[in-house]
């Protein structure tokens, strides 16, 4: 709980440069932009999140252990923003699950001043008005961008102990889970944490196990899914 404004007092209060509110229709709209962008995409992570963790043993291990060591004594309900930050296993793991299941992984752009890309033998000229479709999905899994492109290795986004900064990119546009620019996503930090608190709880409260004999086969419905579901037997964690 926050004591302070919510989304529908933001949106209330909001003028724009010439003092005017929104109408009624507006804030019910941008209210309705939220829930939608937010639930599918942040749910869809989770989901692939618990089948990374439920297929790769160590990676589970090495998540159970950090959070074991950064919230001690099952006191999940006391977690603080200081031990959030501490979570860097936690946070790699969710950085690379969005590597190779970005949850939004369409997004178009359109073009508004002419450009010419490419090489001198290879060039490619895109006039005013193209619709760029780009897919994150396949952007992730590039191997001129990505060493192992296919293999999950949170690894890759361990921070530097000596000075907490996440590796640098080979390229600023190889890794765009949010989008990029102007009207990337706004809710990506929320959604960071919010991803962080669920799995540092559900990690340190439960045991999981993959029914076996599933097909997971990513599908795109406007969000990264798996088509037939994710079953999984779930029980309270024995310590
Ligand atoms: C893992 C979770 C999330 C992912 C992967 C994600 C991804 C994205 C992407 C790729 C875009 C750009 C879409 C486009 O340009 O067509 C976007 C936009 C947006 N997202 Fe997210 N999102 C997530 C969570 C959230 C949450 C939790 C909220 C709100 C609480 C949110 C609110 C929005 C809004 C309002 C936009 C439109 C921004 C604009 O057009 O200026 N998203 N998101």
């Amino acid at each position: 709980m926050s004591d302070g404004p919510d989304l529908l007092d933001l949106l209330l209060s909001a003028v724009d440069n010439e003092g005017e509110s929104f109408t009624n229709q507006e804030i019910k709209e941008h209210a309705l932009t939220f829930v939608l962008a937010g639930s599918e995409t942040t749910g869809n992570l989770m989901v692939w999140i618990f089948y990374i963790l439920m297929t790769h043993e160590h990676v589970l291990k090495e998540c159970q252990q950090e959070i074991d060591q950064v919230i001690p004594n099952n006191n999940i309900d006391e977690l603080t923003n200081e031990h959030l930050s501490k979570l860097v296993i936690c946070e790699a793991i969710i950085n690379e699950t969005l590597r190779l299941y970005p949850s939004a992984p369409l997004f178009i752009r359109r073009c508004i001043h002419e450009h010419t890309i490419g090489t001198e033998e290879n060039q490619l000229n895109i006039p005013v008005g193209t619709d760029i479709f780009i897919n994150s999905y396949i952007l992730h899994r590039r191997s001129d961008l990505w060493p192992r492109p296919l293999e999950f290795d949170y690894t890759r986004w361990l921070r530097d102990p000596k000075n907490d900064l996440k590796p640098k990119l080979v390229h600023p546009f190889a890794y765009l889970p949010f989008a990029a620019g102007s009207r990337n996503c706004i809710g990506q930090n929320f959604a960071l944490l919010e991803a962080k608190i669920m799995l540092a709880m559900i990690v340190q409260q439960c045991d999981f196990k993959l029914i076996p004999g599933q097909k997971i086969i990513p599908e795109v419905k406007i969000t990264l899914r798996t088509k037939y579901g994710l079953l999984a037997n779930i029980t309270k964690r024995q310590i």
